[in-house]
């Protein structure tokens, strides 16, 4: 069963204006829910696997993983896309284990924490989105650096997060710079800073202007309205999750996440990837937690994975529906990598600048 390429899905939902969700994947049950609530709502699907993904389940394991799902769910269009990639090998290897696109996350360097030099975020983006059009794989760059403008930090939590304080200008993309690194790396979309953060801690408040910058989307789409946007640390950290996680002896603080009412606004306003984590990993956990309060005599691990994967199937039905992905997946018809290779050669797919941009 052919997996299709990110390109070729956010062309599909720009064309048609509804928005993907990004989820993350580590295992199978995560990837059977995902897949169920796909089917659910006719919806295509981005599964995502970070770099700790990769080490925890194999790359082999991962590409039959996503194939056994292609082929079980085969109405559902699926992309297998790297999250943060950190360098070139990390880009290149997953496209030789089946990923059919990948992220370069240039605005960290290799270590994932040190800000990266806008030079050095052109120069890898550009390389790697060489390599991968050459092959047909789509490429997401990151300009901004994801963090908390109530803070200035990034998650600690996290595998790929800035290190130290960041100031405004770091934390919000520029507009103008954005337009710049669209057209040197051709990249296909980009992830911007504004305000995000990943994991469960994003906001010690319901987040208004001043600490989720809408704005600086609006902004952006404004410059590089034909370009695919990506919002990073979009889990909504659901207030249901958190008291289903703390009724059954969790003690996470109390936390606010990305109201999904400014996801949709998002959408409205060029974004077409959503990246949740975090929502699913909150939905299995909170299961396992209440079974295993509830029924302290249970040993079978089906008995906690059940449930788990009927929480997180709820979680993306209702993002799939919110963000309009409900319904497109009949309408998608595959385009094979080496097909999207042709037509990156051929020019055709290379960024358009916006009338009000044009020299
Ligand atoms: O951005 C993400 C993965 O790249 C996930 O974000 P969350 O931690 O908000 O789910
Ligand atoms: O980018 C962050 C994602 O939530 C992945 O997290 P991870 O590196 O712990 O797998
Ligand atoms: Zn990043
Ligand atoms: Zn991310």
């Amino acid at each position: 069963m052919a997996l299709i390429t990110l390109r070729q899905l956010l062309d599909h939902a720009a064309e048609n204006g509804y928005g993907v969700p990004a989820f993350n994947i580590n295992n199978m049950e995560q990837g059977l829910a995902i897949m169920r609530a796909a089917a659910a709502t006719d919806s295509p699907v981005i599964l995502q696997a970070s770099r700790g993904a990769r080490s925890y389940a194999g790359d082999i394991m991962l590409r039959h993983m996503v194939e056994a799902l292609s082929e079980m769910f085969p109405r559902n269009h699926v992309v297998l896309h790297q999250d943060h990639g950190n360098n070139d090998a990390t880009c290149l290897s997953a496209i030789r284990h089946g990923f059919t696109s990948v992220m370069m996350d240039g605005s960290l360097e290799e270590d994932m924490k040190t800000p990266a030099s806008y030079d050095y975020n052109i120069e890898i983006t550009a390389r790697v989105t060489r390599a991968a059009h050459a092959v047909g794989a789509s490429v997401e760059g990151e300009l901004g650096v994801l963090g908390s403008l109530e803070t200035g930090e990034a998650a600690a939590e996290d595998g790929s997060g800035a290190e130290g304080k960041l100031s405004h200008d770091q934390l919000l993309t520029d507009p103008d710079e954005a337009v710049d690194f669209v057209m040197r790396t051709k990249c296909d979309a980009l992830a911007i800073a504004c305000g995000t953060s990943h994991g469960a801690y994003k906001f010690t408040r319901k987040p208004d202007g001043d600490i989720l910058s809408m704005d600086t989307i609006a902004a952006i789409h404004d410059k590089l309205p034909n370009t695919h946007l990506v919002m990073h640390g979009s889990s909504s950290v659901p207030q249901y999750l958190q008291d289903l996680i703390n009724a059954n002896g969790g003690e996470m603080p109390q936390t606010y996440g990305v109201p999904v009412e400014e996801i949709e606004k998002g959408i409205r306003m060029g974004v077409r990837k959503v990246n949740i984590d975090t929502d699913c990993r909150m939905a299995m956990t909170g299961q396992f937690r209440k079974v295993a309060q509830s029924k302290p005599d249970e040993f079978d691990p089906r008995k906690f994975m059940i449930p788990a994967m009927d929480e997180i199937e709820a979680l993306c039905r209702d993002r799939f529906e919110r963000f309009g992905t409900a319904g497109r997946a009949g309408k998608i018809t595959p385009v094979s990598m080496d097909d999207m290779a042709k037509r990156y050669a051929s020019g055709a797919l290379d960024p358009q600048l916006a009338a009000n941009q044009a020299a």
